[in-house]
């Protein structure tokens, strides 16, 4: 029988998360601060072999099922499109997602279709452009809208959109950033900040919560739960608007944890195993493969790093202290 990745809780991991690079050309205010971070040394980052040899581990023998490349901002990652065609010749062949800002999504989309990647989330907090430079430090809107378009017409579909609220900035426009994804076909998600910004800059007093968010929808549409049981480990609660078959998301990670049903286990673009975004070890996986490790003690690395794995990420905890990387590091 092939090994999983399985915990103390009962939860077995099948979603993997490889962050290709801690690297950003955006420097949202919930995630970095304006000067960007002290990027992870050339040398210390796992070569594109290295990634696509950790994820054939992950989907071989310790039965991932689904890849996700993300960042920082992954498509800074040359090698992409290559990881992407190794990671979708695998057998069994895992389902393959991204998550990016959008930027240079619609000149790369057609090869990442072409690679074999099934689908993609973008990150989009605001339709204004004022409001996009606030929030991002960039003047990159049209970029970002001209991503999703091209991801939607290359077929990497469903197209999802993830927006963070900031009260003041931004959470005003909650109802027309769901009247543009439902007029262009996008799922969107709201997403409640967290505490993983480098800066430490998170309060739990001035976050919106899901609550809110849902509120503030339904000052415009009539929201109904989508039904509980096909949520499975997803951490988006979805809504069918005005009776579907349209939804809209709420990831509430800190008001409605679903750290229960977490299937997640992350790979840093160093080649840290994370076992949670607010995860406060790592297993180094990277020291081994460059050592000569085999695959088998790779996996047997890694599954010995999984079965660690604490039940919830703590924020409610009196003793919480936000973990040491910061989101763009860690892989969001
Ligand atoms: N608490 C928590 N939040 C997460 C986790 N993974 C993603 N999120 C949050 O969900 C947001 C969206 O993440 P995505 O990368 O789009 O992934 P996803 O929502 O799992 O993706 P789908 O499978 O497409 O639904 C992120 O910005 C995070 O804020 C996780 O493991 N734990
Ligand atoms: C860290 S980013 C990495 C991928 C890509 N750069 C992007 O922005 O989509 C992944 C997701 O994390 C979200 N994110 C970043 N910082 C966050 C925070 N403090 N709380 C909640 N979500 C956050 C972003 O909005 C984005 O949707
Ligand atoms: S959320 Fe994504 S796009 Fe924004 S700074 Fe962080 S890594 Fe970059
Ligand atoms: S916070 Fe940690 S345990 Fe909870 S869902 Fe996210 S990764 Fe899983």
């Amino acid at each position: 029988m092939t090994p999983v990745l399985s915990d103390a809780y009962g939860r077995i991991a099948t979603d993997l998360r490889v962050s290709l690079t801690d690297r950003c050309n955006l420097r949202c205010t919930y995630c970095m601060p304006p000067e960007g971070l002290d990027w992870l040394p050339g040398p210390e980052l796992l070569t594109d072999e290295e990634v696509v040899r950790l994820v054939r581990v992950g989907v071989t023998l310790l039965g991932i099922r689904e890849v996700r490349f993300t960042g920082g901002e992954p498509l800074l990652r040359r090698g992409l499109p290559g990881i992407v065609a190794a990671a979708a010749a695998l057998e069994p062949r895992p389902r393959t997602a991204l998550t990016t800002n959008g930027i240079g999504l619609a000149r790369l989309a057609p090869a990442l279709a072409e690679a074999g990647l099934d689908r993609v989330n973008v990150s989009l907090d605001t339709l204004d452009a004022d409001v996009f430079e606030r929030l991002t430090r960039r003047r990159r809107l049209d970029d970002v809208l001209a991503g999703l378009a091209g991801a939607a017409r290359a077929g990497l579909t469903p197209v999802k959109v993830n927006a963070v609220l900031m009260r003041g900035v931004n959470d005003h426009e909650a109802a027309d950033l769901l009247a543009y994804c439902l007029e262009h076909g996008y799922q969107l998600r709201f997403i409640e900040q967290m505490p993983l910004d480098a800066q430490h800059g998170w309060q739990r007093e001035s976050m919106v919560t899901a609550d809110e968010i849902l509120d503030r929808l339904s000052a415009a549409h009539t929201l109904t739960p989508a039904g509980g049981a096909a949520r499975g480990s997803a951490p988006a609660e979805l809504f069918l608007v005005d009776g579907g078959p349209a939804t809209v998301g709420v990831i509430g990670s800190v008001t409605r944890p679903f750290c229960g049903a977490c299937d997640r286990v992350r790979l840093t673009a160093d080649g840290q195993v994370r076992n949670c975004l607010f995860a406060r070890e790592e297993s180094d996986l990277r020291g081994p493969l460059r050592a000569g490790a085999t695959d088998a003690e790779l996996a047997e690395r890694w599954r010995a790093a999984v079965a660690t794995k604490r039940p919830g990420h703590g924020i409610d905890d009196p003793g919480f202290l936000q973990p040491a990387r910061p989101m763009s590091a860690i892989g969001g």
